[in-house]
């Protein structure tokens, strides 16, 4: 489980997130969709207590994720695929990571063949990786302790056709079992194939949440109009969904929609 509640971030005069609740729920994949500069990495940052947040508060299986007892065996986090050690082997770089959360080495092989990467592949410094690789080292990072929770910034970037549908798979798996997925995109019909439920946020504002379900049959539109009407901050006649399931389907309500003095750039 994962709770944003009332989250706000500063920079200066800049909103870069304003206001932000949303629950993910275990069982579930979650997905959280804004254009570029909405606000989706500052708020998964806050998530993980990488980024402080100036009000609000963001609890992780119930707790901030600093106060996490073990916090890679309970959640997976891939928040920049590219910065990883360039120096070190993907198999080093598992192995570091393994070593720090106290699992035994074999998992290190697991998750590598998890992920699809070769033993050639591992065994590669990670400069020499395509983004497409480093995303899948990403996700064997995030893996590898085996966690409750995934929050995954982009991860589909850089996959090909095959590697995209490999994630769905692996998203969705990974829900059924009882795990709790939180997954940014821009790929809006990559979300729709895979999410349950939807937050959106444009503007640093959650314009709409709800299950991708009522958000499309509600809302009359398909995912890409939708979402393109609600970031415009043009959506001023769209239905307001009933609540539905744990995350109430919300206005996406007009004024919530349209930039205000607070958070337009
Ligand atoms: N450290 C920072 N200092 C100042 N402004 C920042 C900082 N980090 C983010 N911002 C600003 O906050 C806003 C939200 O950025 P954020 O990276 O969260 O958006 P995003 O939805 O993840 O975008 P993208 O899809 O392009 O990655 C942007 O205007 C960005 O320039």
């Amino acid at each position: 489980m994962i709770t944003a509640d009332h989250l706000t971030r500063r920079y200066g005069d800049l909103t870069a997130v304003g206001n932000v609740s949303f629950e993910a729920h275990p069982g579930l994949v979650t997905g959280f969709l804004g254009p570029n500069g909405a606000g989706k990495s500052t708020t998964m940052r806050m998530l993980c207590g990488l980024t402080p947040v100036t009000s609000g508060i963001a609890h992780v299986l119930g707790k901030p994720f600093r106060e996490l007892a073990n916090p890679g065996r309970q959640v997976g986090v891939l928040l920049d695929a590219a910065a990883q050690h360039p120096g070190r082997t993907g198999r080093e770089a598992l192995a570091v990571s393994a070593m720090l959360m106290g699992l035994p080495r074999r998992r290190v092989d697991d998750v590598i063949d998890l992920v699809g990467l070769t033993p050639k592949e591992a065994n590669r410094r990670v400069k020499g990786y395509s983004l497409g690789m480093r995303q899948r080292l990403g996700i064997a990072n995030a893996l590898l302790g085996e966690p409750e929770v995934l929050i995954l910034d982009e991860p589909a970037n850089g996959l090909d056709p095959a590697g995209i549908r490999w994630m769905r798979d692996l998203l969705r798996d990974f829900a059924r079992s009882g795990g709790t997925v939180l997954l940014s995109s821009h790929l809006l019909h990559e979300v729709e194939k895979v999410a349950d439920e939807i937050v959106v946020i444009g503007h640093g504002r959650i314009v709409a949440q709800g299950t991708t379900r009522d958000l499309v049959s509600q809302s009359g539109m398909d995912l890409e109009d939708l979402f393109l009407q609600l970031t415009s901050g043009v959506a001023r006649d769209l239905p307001r969904p009933a609540p539905a399931g744990p995350a109430a389907a919300v206005p996406a309500g007009p004024s919530s929609a349209r930039p205000t003095r607070e958070n337009a750039r």
